[in-house]
């Protein structure tokens, strides 16, 4: 029962007051209106009124922890230490065990199971179900690998207590319990032999299962088509992840050439739900591959590849040799270099390429090959500083002194002649030019007259170059410009991705000339070649060509594209183009230069693309570039090729800079699984 109120010291004070007045003490409680009891309690012990202590132990959660405890585990899934923690409670686990258990409105349940279908997934289902209401269901064949405990299913122990009886138990063997792992398939004919499978089945077992099991099942479709289903396991997939690996599947099933000939490929693919499992379907296939990330990745084209399909005996057997010349073809792909031919206008970066795949694939520069370097980059500086002495006048621009003045005079007396050493004298003279105000008023206005690109990179290390000690480093030859005459060539291996196959793939690339009157020479490598690597610069939108200072370079570099994109000798050949150059590119936006002064009908295509995904103008210009050459792709072929087939053809981009390592590695790699990719598909297997 709950406590009265005690009495106030108002109250205190008028009962001990009445009560010296002799008046009685039920009299004296009716009179303050309290009872008679109270009154009672208070006379017989005036001093040690209301500090009588509660019985047992105080309690160490307060109404309000309860509430937090109570808030805090309604539907949650926490721990109890988890709880505690949320509340800031500073009690032991039993503590918030017992209160929860107090709670009246808290019983502990296992979380019932359900698929949680969203609506994507609901139109998903009805949309399958609807493409897929003619299927010939009676060809599907079903898969699926289960797993059969000894000592009961996991997880589903629960079961219907009646208290009135004595209560169930779970045999558990502590030792020697166990499960087994089975494969089986069905279909309208009935079931496969039932395979038995390591609890960690990997890719080849599981290639193993379907030669032992599936194979002989699929001889009794006698020549009808057969639909192969498997829920997408990873190892599955790892079996058959690229098409690539189709093959090699093929040859490891070591299946006869008369059953391989019933493989048939296709990569369409639908989810649904059936059986209660949710899987994918793909159609046409014993051993298919559906990883369609993997597909886009390898850009594969012709995804209903199909390596034969069932038939009559004597179609078998014909199929069955074409896939053997199939893969004959593959091995000989692989075993023969693959010809790259670069291709460009002068400067474009070709030859610098070809240097970044010494440094990759071959083993770089010796240290007298560096050495040998020397001339040619004191060439560089030579011919950089005369040019911009010879622009000076030319421009009207003045020196900061005399004495550079003087230093100009001395520059342009070597004339076209380089210096045989980097003499002191002559070091100061460039240094001080360098230096000069007026040369770097000059140098900004580069785009007006022929510099090397490479000008300011070597005159601004001058002092190091003309040390006598003076060895080139990689990114100096790199930077290094010589034109290329005739036609060069660089072999070298590269190791094929383990996903593609793995192995070593042989590479020939060729470098020509690319000024005008080198081009005539180019047609003498164009036999054989499978890619052309298309190099132009996009930093050269506002240089004019040195062989025809009336001739816009990027002008001349599209025109060239457009040239060998319609050229039917090279009709066969993948082009891969790269828009090189983008630091100074980028360089010159920066600076303030548009693009659209030289090409008006960039004004067009800003305006165009104005809600385009452009990061900045220098984003926006490379695209413009880039645009300019899809445009050419898509123009209709202007003769019927005699080599090329009417398949329309793919060009492949790729933003560069030559002189940087790490990018042409990066962009190299994903050319070289793109040529992979495309020369399988070119034999039908991907
Ligand atoms: N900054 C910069 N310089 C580059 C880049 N690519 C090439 N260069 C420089 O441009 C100059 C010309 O490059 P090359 O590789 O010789 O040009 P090419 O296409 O072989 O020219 P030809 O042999 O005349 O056909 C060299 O000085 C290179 O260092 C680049 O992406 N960025
Ligand atoms: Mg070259």
């Amino acid at each position: 029962m709950p406590r009265g109120v005690k009495l106030t010291d108002y109250e205190k004070g008028q009962i001990s007051a009445l009560f010296k007045e002799g008046i009685s003490k039920r009299e004296i409680a009716s009179r303050i209106g309290r009872s008679d009891r109270v009154v009672r309690n208070y006379l017989n012990n005036v001093d040690n009124y209301g500090t009588k202590k509660r019985k047992g132990r105080p309690r160490v959660l307060s109404d309000r922890d309860r509430r937090s405890i109570s808030k805090a585990t309604s539907n949650s899934t926490n721990s109890l230490r988890g709880i505690r923690n949320e509340c800031k409670l500073s009690v032991s686990i039993p503590t918030i065990w017992r209160e929860i258990n107090r709670n009246p409105n808290l019983v502990r349940e296992k979380m019932r199971k359900a698929p949680r279908l969203q609506q994507h997934h609901k139109d998903a289902r009805v949309e399958f179900a609807r493409n897929n209401m003619s299927r010939h269901w009676d060809q599907v064949i079903f898969s699926d690998e289960k797993k059969f405990n000894l000592d009961g299913p996991d997880g589903f122990d629960g079961y219907w207590r009646d208290l009135r009886k004595e209560p169930r138990y779970l045999s558990r063997r502590n030792f020697g319990g166990g499960t087994v792992m089975v494969w089986g398939a069905i279909c309208s004919k009935g079931t496969v032999r039932l395979a038995f499978i390591s609890a960690r089945m990997n890719s080849q077992e599981y290639q193993n299962v379907l030669q032992d099991n599936l194979l002989p099942f699929i001889n009794s479709f006698e020549g009808n088509e057969v639909i192969f289903q498997q829920d997408n396991a990873s190892v599955h997939q790892g079996a058959v992840a690229t098409a690539f690996n189709l093959v090699t599947l093929s040859l490891n099933l070591r299946v006869p050439s008369n059953q391989l000939s019933s493989l048939s490929i296709r990569t369409d693919h639908y989810t649904y739900y059936a059986m209660g499992f949710k899987a994918k379907l793909l159609t046409g296939a014993l051993v298919i591959t559906n990883n369609s990330k993997a597909i886009e990745k390898l850009g594969i084209q012709n995804k209903n590849a199909m390596l034969g399909c069932l038939g009559h005996r004597t179609e078998e057997s014909l199929r069955s040799r074409q896939i053997d010349k199939q893969i004959q073809q593959i091995h000989q792909q692989f075993a023969s270099a693959i010809k790259i031919l670069l291709l460009g206008t002068a400067e474009s970066g070709k030859t610098t390429i070809i240097k970044q795949m010494r440094i990759l694939h071959i083993n770089g520069f010796t240290e007298q090959e560096k050495r040998a370097k020397i001339p040619e980059i004191y060439c560089n500086v030579h011919e950089s500083i005369a040019e911009l002495v010879r622009q000076m006048d030319l421009l009207g621009l003045d020196y900061d002194s005399l004495n550079n003045r003087r230093s100009g005079q001395f520059i342009a007396s070597i004339d076209e002649l380089r210096p045989q050493d980097m003499t002191e004298e002559y070091r100061d003279h460039v240094l001080a030019l360098w230096n000069d105000s007026g040369i770097r008023s000059c140098y900004m206005r580069s785009n007006e007259f022929q510099l090397l690109d490479c000008a300011k990179y070597f005159l601004d290390k001058l002092e190091a170059i003309a040390r006598p000690t003076y060895i080139p480093s990689t990114e100096d030859i790199l930077h290094s410009r010589k034109v290329t005459t005739g036609i060069h060539q660089i072999e070298f291996t590269v190791k094929i991705p383990k996903d593609m196959g793995g192995g070593l793939q042989e590479f020939r690339m060729f470098d020509v000339g690319g000024q005008r009157d080198q081009r005539n020479k180019w047609i003498q490598v164009f036999e054989g070649i499978e890619a052309v690597l298309f190099v132009i610069s996009c930093g050269d939108f506002d240089q004019t060509l040195r062989e025809d200072p009336t001739q816009n370079r990027l002008t001349e570099a599209v025109r060239l594209f457009s040239g060998v994109w319609h050229n039917r000798f090279l009709a066969s050949a993948g082009i891969i183009v790269f828009l090189n150059k983008q630091d100074i590119m980028e360089r010159k936006i920066q600076a303030g230069k548009s693009i659209g002064q030289y090409f008006p009908e960039y004004e067009e295509y800003k305006r165009l693309s104005k809600g385009g995904n452009f990061f900045d103008e220098s984003d926006r210009t490379k695209h413009f570039i880039k645009q300019k050459l899809v445009d050419i792709t898509l123009e209709p072929p202007r003769r019927v090729s005699r080599i090329a087939d009417c398949t329309p053809r793919e060009c492949f981009y790729h933003f560069t800079v030559a002189t940087d390592t790490n990018n042409i590695r990066r962009v190299f790699n994903d050319v070289h699984n793109m040529i992979l990719t495309e020369n399988l598909a070119s034999i039908g297997l991907l």
